[in-house]
């Protein structure tokens, strides 16, 4: 009997909770038909914990994330707490469980379903079979600098500032995460950053090329500043198997990224931390988009993104690569059938909402026992 699986989920605001309660059935129906048992406990962030608590990210949310073997996390923010200091905004809810939880590599996986190689406004000859997955460095950066703030100067002018900070401990430990799963895929890496103009890149550079020469030299790896590499993914996108960056580049590249695949609806992510001394390595799951306020509450919402980070949990926190497959498997299927939330709908296609595209995936999953 496997041991029962803690997970944690913050379906946060906006479009979050509902897409969360589509990936809810999902992971009921993965235990009832694996060997994984689950104790799923539910919990506030953003937006919503702020309207609770007073705060985005509680101290019991994080003790809680800590002592979960995964989360699964919506997406946070919204108009309503725009006004909000940065010392609250919702987007610390994110922000702060990767912190408080070290979950320093966040994976973007940016994959073209063949059926919906129609949907991407790029031309199809170009993306068809695109499979890349962008490697970004989530706890460091531009992100966590000091100094940042906004002053008054003398003159009554005021001044904005954001301190990109990268350690050579921090760009080692994401370039091995990148070099590791190129050998996994027996792919090749591209290390991008602005070397050109930040010392940060320059080091970031002079650190995955030592790397690489020292333990990966058999891994394929190039170098691109990352305003080349915005332009190659729009001209010539699978050039690219895997993109190791920075934080704030890899959050533009892989919305970039998410409009090949389709929609930003359909680009699910993993951010892990260093295993710990008792084996697990802390992980939180969440799809690349945010809490799209242009649509919540109308039942738009694409929820795939979401279904397909729990596929990614289950392949990397409890191992289960077989039914990780199926989730995916059934995703496809669906697509395939036809099935459209609005965001990747095209002529002749069916158009549903999030509660039927939950239920499709769902259907084709009971099909495949
Ligand atoms: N991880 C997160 O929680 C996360 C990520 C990104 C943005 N945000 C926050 O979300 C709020 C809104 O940000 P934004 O509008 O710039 O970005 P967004 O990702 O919420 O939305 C951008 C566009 O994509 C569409 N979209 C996004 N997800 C979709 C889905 N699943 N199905 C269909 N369409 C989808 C939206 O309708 C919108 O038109 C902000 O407060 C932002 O900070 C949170
Ligand atoms: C909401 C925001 C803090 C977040 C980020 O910038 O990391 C989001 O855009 C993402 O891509 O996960
Ligand atoms: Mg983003």
């Amino acid at each position: 009997m496997t041991k029962e699986k803690k997970i944690l989920t913050l379906a946060g605001d906006g479009i979050g909770p509902e897409i969360m309660e589509q990936a809810l059935h999902i992971l009921d129906w993965v235990q009832n038909n694996s060997a994984l048992s689950f104790h799923v406990e539910k919990d506030l962030v953003g937006g919503a914990s702020i309207d609770q608590n007073g705060i985005p990210l509680t101290k019991e949310v994080i003790a809680k994330a800590k002592a979960a073997d995964a989360v699964l996390f919506g997406a946070v923010g919204g108009p309503k707490w725009d006004g909000i200091g940065f010392d609250k905004r919702p987007e610390l809810g994110i922000i702060g469980l990767r912190k408080e939880l070290g979950l320093f590599a966040n994976l973007r996986s940016t994959i073209v379903f063949d059926s919906l190689v129609e949907a991407s406004t790029i031309k199809p000859e170009v993306i068809k079979g695109l499979d890349i997955m962008i490697v970004r460095e989530s706890t460091g950066g531009v992100y966590f600098g000091e100094p940042r703030g906004i002053e008054t100067l003398s003159d009554g002018t005021r001044k904005g500032v954001n301190t990109e900070v990268y350690t050579s401990f921090e760009i080692e430990r994401i370039a091995r995460v990148a070099f590791d799963l190129a050998r996994q895929r027996q792919g090749h890496v591209c290390s991008v950053e602005k070397s050109n103009v930040m010392e940060s890149g320059l080091l970031w550079r002079e650190v995955v090329t030592e790397l690489h020469k020292k333990e990966y030299f058999d891994i394929p790896l190039s170098h691109m500043l990352a305003d080349n590499c915005a332009m190659q993914l729009v001209k010539n996108p699978r050039q690219f198997d895997i993109i190791l960056t920075s934080n704030l580049f890899g959050d533009i590249l892989s919305d970039l990224g998410a409009m090949l695949t389709g929609s930003l609806g359909m680009l699910p992510s993993a951010t892990l931390g260093a295993r710990q001394q008792n084996g697990v390595i802390p992980a939180l799951y969440e799809p690349i988009h945010g809490s799209a306020p242009d649509i919540a509450g109308q039942g738009k919402a694409n929820p795939l993104a979401l279904i397909l980070s729990l596929a990614m949990m289950l392949r990397y926190s409890f191992d289960e690569q077989d039914t990780s497959e199926k989730v995916v498997n059934a995703c496809k299927a669906v697509l395939d059938q036809g099935f459209r939330t609005p965001d990747i709908m095209s002529a002749g296609m069916k158009l549903v909402g999030t509660e039927e595209m939950g239920k499709a995936v769902l259907a084709e999953l009971q099909k495949s026992v």
